[in-house]
C-alpha cells in the first residue's frame, strides 16, 4: 500500500554523473513513484561520452554536458555548473559516479544540499579503487555510504550505509558487483529521507529523525 501522498511539493534534484550512471538509474526508478518526495529535473555530465546520458535520455530526462576540459580551471567549470543547477531550480544535488573533486567554494554554495555515494564504509577506504584495497587489506566487512559532500574527499556526515561480508574467494569485481547492488538500494533511501526533511546535520554528523519508519534499513542485517 503506497505511503499517503504528501502534499509538500517534490524536491527538485540535479544528478551529476561522469560515467555509466547505474546509481542515477536507481534514483530515476525511485523518482518514478509519484509518492516519492523528489523528482529529477536535470542530469549533468562533465563527460560527453558518459553512458549514463543515453540512459537519462531514454528515461525522458533533460541532460546537459558541462565539460570540465572546456574551462580554464575548477572555479570557472563550477561556476557554469552552479549557473545551470540554479537555472533548473534544483533543491538537491546527487553526485552519482561524478569524478571531479569539487572546490570548497562549490561545496559551501550547496552545503547540506549535496550528497554523494561512495563504495566503501567511510571513513574506511576513502578515495579510489576501494574494492581492490579492501581485498588487499583482508578486511571482512565492506559496503557503501551515502554522505553529505564536504571539501575533504569522502569526508562528510554519513546518512545511510550498507554493509556486507567479504567472501574468501572474492575478487574486486565480484565484491564490487555486490556492493553496487547495495548502492542502488541505499541511494534512493538517503534521497527520500533528505527530501522528506528527516535528516539534519549536527557538526560532522547526520541525525536521522527517529520517526523515520525505515530506520532498520539504515543498519541492514549483513546480507550475503
Ligand atoms: N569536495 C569533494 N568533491 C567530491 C567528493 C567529495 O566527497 N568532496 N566526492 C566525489 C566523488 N569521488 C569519490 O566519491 C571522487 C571524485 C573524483 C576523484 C578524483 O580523483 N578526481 C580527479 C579527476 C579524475 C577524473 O576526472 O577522472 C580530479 O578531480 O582531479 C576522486 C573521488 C565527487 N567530488
Ligand atoms: N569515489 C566516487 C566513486 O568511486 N563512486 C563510485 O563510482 C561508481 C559509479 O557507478 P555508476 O556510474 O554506475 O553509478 C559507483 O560504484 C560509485 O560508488
Amino acid at each position: 500500500m503506497n505511503a499517503p501522498q504528501s502534499t509538500a511539493p517534490r524536491k527538485r534534484v540535479a544528478v551529476l554523473i561522469s560515467g555509466r550512471g547505474s546509481n542515477m538509474e536507481a534514483l530515476i526508478a525511485a523518482c518514478a513513484d509519484p509518492a516519492f518526495p523528489a523528482g529529477i529535473v536535470s542530469v549533468i555530465s562533465n563527460r560527453a561520452d558518459a553512458k549514463g546520458l543515453e540512459r537519462a535520455q531514454a528515461a525522458g530526462l533533460s541532460t546537459t554536458v558541462i565539460d570540465h576540459k572546456a574551462f580554464a580551471g575548477r572555479e570557472p567549470f563550477e561556476a557554469a555548473l552552479s549557473a545551470h543547477i540554479e537555472a533548473v531550480g534544483a533543491d538537491i544535488i546527487c553526485l552519482a559516479g561524478f569524478m571531479r573533486l569539487l572546490t570548497a567554494g562549490f561545496v559551501t554554495r550547496w552545503q547540506d544540499r549535496m550528497i554523494n555515494i561512495h563504495p566503501s564504509l567511510i571513513p574506511a577506504f576513502r578515495g579510489l579503487h576501494t574494492h581492490e584495497r579492501v581485498i588487499e587489506a583482508g578486511v571482512r566487512v565492506h559496503g557503501c555510504t551515502v554522505h553529505f559532500v564536504r571539501a575533504e574527499m569522502d569526508d562528510g556526515p554519513i546518512i545511510v550505509q550498507a554493509a556486507l561480508p567479504v567472501r574468501p574467494d572474492d575478487t574486486a569485481d565480484s565484491l564490487g558487483a555486490r556492493v553496487l547492488t547495495r548502492e542502488h538500494q541505499i541511494y534512493p533511501l538517503a534521497l527520500r529521507l533528505l527530501a522528506e526533511g528527516k535528516v539534519r546535520v549536527e557538526g560532522n554528523r547526520a541525525i536521522i529523525d527517529a520517526a523515520a519508519d525505515d530506520i532498520t534499513l539504515i543498519n541492514p542485517p549483513l546480507s550475503a
